[in-house]
């Protein structure tokens, strides 16, 4: 344990393990970056994902928003009032899989302590600036976090000339969830199916409650179980066809003891709703790397995924935009 700005693990048992402690975008290109972001790189293109820690983000707000703002929302009876479903799957306020106790709500376009206000006030009539205005902190923590990554990423595939233009084309999202069964067996079971997220990249904040497992390349479910100042990241279907498949979707699920509760918050990039178009770089197609996914429409995918969700496609995107 402990080589600073590099991998700390990659055993087939736990999912790579990379330090950004002591990095930011002032510190391109210096060593420890240049190790971290090789790190990441090669943790991508085999498992999809990869534990970072990042030690950037104030506790207390890491804090507030876990132990106190998401528990209280969720105490406000939003998960049992369960309104229509959303316009577009995986974009409306709630989201909830039928038969698992998860339920889930987005706030999309996340952009100002404004948009989250507007949310809160539609909960609690009279404002809750505690929960504003800690979500709101947490998305700018995450922005920054977001904003590194992408920038690896990009380096990483030999094009850190297209980071400002695909940096201005992002939408961001955050997701608060909560999973619990009204029951008293303290049996562990498939509490979120294995799926890939359909976006860019997904930060997973879960602390104190394990239960997250991530496919291995061996097909085997790895446990993840991070550190206090860390935070897993999983790539989604979007960045694998940008990545013309270069980078990997991450396989995942939740398997836990539903008896207890357990709060996560996802924050996410995706493509923006007024620029939608995945399209992988012509430099990332060549002899060896031919072209994987035609060019599609995000939104138009997801409505196709989710139009088709107990379908049995085993690769949903290369069923809808395979080349
Ligand atoms: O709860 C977690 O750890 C992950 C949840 C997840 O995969 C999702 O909501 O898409
Ligand atoms: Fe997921």
């Amino acid at each position: 344990m402990g080589t600073l700005g590099g991998i700390i693990s990659d055993t087939q048992t736990e999912l790579p393990v990379v330090d950004l402690r002591g990095l930011n975008q002032s510190k391109l290109h210096t060593k420890a970056w240049d190790i971290a972001q090789r790190e990441l790189i090669r943790a991508l293109q085999s498992y999809g994902g990869v534990e970072l820690i990042y030690d950037q983000v104030e506790p207390e707000i890491r804090d507030g928003l876990l132990d106190r703002a998401v528990p209280e929302l969720f105490a406000e009876n939003v998960a049992t009032d369960r309104p229509k479903p959303p316009p577009l799957p995986y974009h409306g306020v709630y989201m909830y899989r039928e038969g698992f106790p998860y339920f889930s709500i987005q706030l999309a376009n996340l952009n100002s302590l404004a948009s989250v206000e507007e949310y809160a006030n539609t909960i609690w009539p009279q404002g809750n600036p505690y929960f504003s205005n800690v979500v709101w902190n947490y998305a700018v923590y995450m922005q920054e976090l977001i904003r590194m990554i992408h920038r690896m990423i990009l380096e990483g595939l030999g094009l850190g000339h297209k980071y400002e233009s695909f940096i201005k084309s992002l939408a961001n999202s955050i997701r608060l969830s909560k999973y619990h069964d009204d029951i008293s067996s303290n049996e562990t079971k498939v509490a979120l199916p294995p799926h890939k997220d359909p976006n860019y990249l997904s930060i997973i904040d879960q602390r104190k409650m394990d239960g997250l497992e991530v496919e291995g390349s061996d097909g085997k479910w790895l446990r993840v179980s991070p550190m206090p100042n860390s935070f897993i990241v999983l790539l989604g279907e979007a960045m694998m066809a940008w990545s013309n498949g270069r980078l990997k979707a991450s396989n995942h699920r939740v398997q836990m003891d539903v008896s207890k509760e357990r709060y996560v918050v996802i924050y996410g990039s995706l493509p923006s709703q007024s620029n939608d178009l995945v399209s992988s770089p012509m430099e990332l197609t060549d002899k060896e790397h031919p072209t994987m996914y035609k060019p599609f429409k995000y939104y138009d995918y997801l409505k196709f995924r989710f139009s088709n969700e107990e379908d049995t496609h085993k690769d949903t995107l290369k069923a809808f935009c395979g080349a």
